[in-house]
């Protein structure tokens, strides 16, 4: 299939262009120097250039707590972003995969079980509110869509770019003696190496729709940091702390654990469980 891959340099974007040339798809990959999903003409002139079957967008505005104050910045192209490319790929009768994320919900504080696509979102941020109007948008224009939603992603890319969670606890755990982390917001994190194994075998069987795409289990970022620093062999005091108390711009989930039953279903593929993919992660 011909594929363009928006975000290329992203961590998503890097691993999703390694995995689907080795499945020997014709990859494009734009990074941002040369396209700006917020300006149409922009997804017009660069998308009729490499003319693909299949549009993958990973490009977002991912700054959780700056978006709280500049949430137009955030809605730009977090949702006008996928309403241009939705628009584009419908006119041009192809195919739009789309990558959203698991802070779409949070607004039940009662959850205690995995959410499922039928389930009723309810954002709590300025970024999760963005994320689900872009998910509305492709899902209302385009036809042939893929919505994925995913969380607490780390990827080798994150190591210089745009960064990851695991990576900061990798920095901090060696910079400082004690660390506070917060115990009370429930996910599982997960690796764009197995995402995107997950995504190529997807895209496989044209059945489109949205989907739930998270490594299995799940945990608490405490509980994740504290897993980092086993592995990593790093000796630093940690102390879980609730979400009140870190006191950060932006509010988040304290559950957002995403159940993945539909995909497994339709390609026959399970992700590693969380402990796993850091543990690949960490050694590779
Ligand atoms: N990171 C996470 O923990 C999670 C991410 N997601 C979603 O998964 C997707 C992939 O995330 P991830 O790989 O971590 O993201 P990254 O930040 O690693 O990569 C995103 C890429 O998109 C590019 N980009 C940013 N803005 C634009 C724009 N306006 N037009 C074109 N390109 C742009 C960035 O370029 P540059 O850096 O040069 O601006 C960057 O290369 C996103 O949709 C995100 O919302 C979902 C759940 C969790
Ligand atoms: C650095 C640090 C963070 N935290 C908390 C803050 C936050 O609640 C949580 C995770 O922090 P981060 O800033 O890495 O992640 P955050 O921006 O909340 O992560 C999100 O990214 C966006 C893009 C998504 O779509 C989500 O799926 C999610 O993974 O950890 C601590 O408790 N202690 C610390 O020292």
């Amino acid at each position: 299939m011909k594929i363009t891959v928006i975000g290329s340099r992203g961590q998503l974007g890097q691993d999703l262009c390694t995995r689907l040339i080795e499945e020997e798809h014709q990859v494009s990959g734009l990074t941002h120097q040369q396209i700006s999903i917020e300006e149409a003409s922009s997804v017009a002139s660069t998308l009729s250039e490499t003319a693909p079957d299949l549009v993958i967008n990973t490009a977002a505005y991912n700054k959780v707590d700056q978006a709280e104050s500049e949430p137009e910045v955030a809605y730009a192209i977090n949702a006008l972003g996928p309403r241009n490319l939705a628009r584009y790929c419908q006119e041009q009768q192809i195919a739009l995969m789309q990558i959203s994320s698991d802070y779409v919900f949070g607004l039940d504080l009662t959850r205690q079980a995995g959410y499922r696509e039928q389930d009723a979102p309810g954002p709590v941020s300025a970024y999760g509110l963005s994320k689900l109007a872009g998910e509305y948008f492709v899902r209302a224009l385009c036809p042939q869509h893929y919505v994925i939603r995913t969380c607490g992603l780390y990827g080798k890319a994150g190591k210089t770019g745009n960064g990851n969670f695991v990576e900061t606890m990798l920095r901090l755990g060696r910079e400082r003696d004690s660390l506070s982390i917060i115990n009370d917001q429930h996910c599982t994190p997960t690796s764009t190496r197995d995402l995107a194994e997950a995504l190529t075998r997807l895209i496989s069987t044209d059945q489109f729709g949205l989907y739930h795409v998270t490594n299995r289990g799940q945990t608490t970022w405490y509980e994740l940091a504290r897993k980092v620093f086993e592995i990593a062999g790093i000796e630093v005091e940690t102390s879980p702390i609730t979400t009140e108390q870190y006191n950060a711009a932006a509010d988040r989930p304290r559950y957002s654990v995403l159940d993945c039953s539909l995909l497994e279903e339709v390609t026959q593929y399970t992700l590693p469980d969380w402990q796993t993919a850091l543990e690949n992660y960490l050694q590779s």
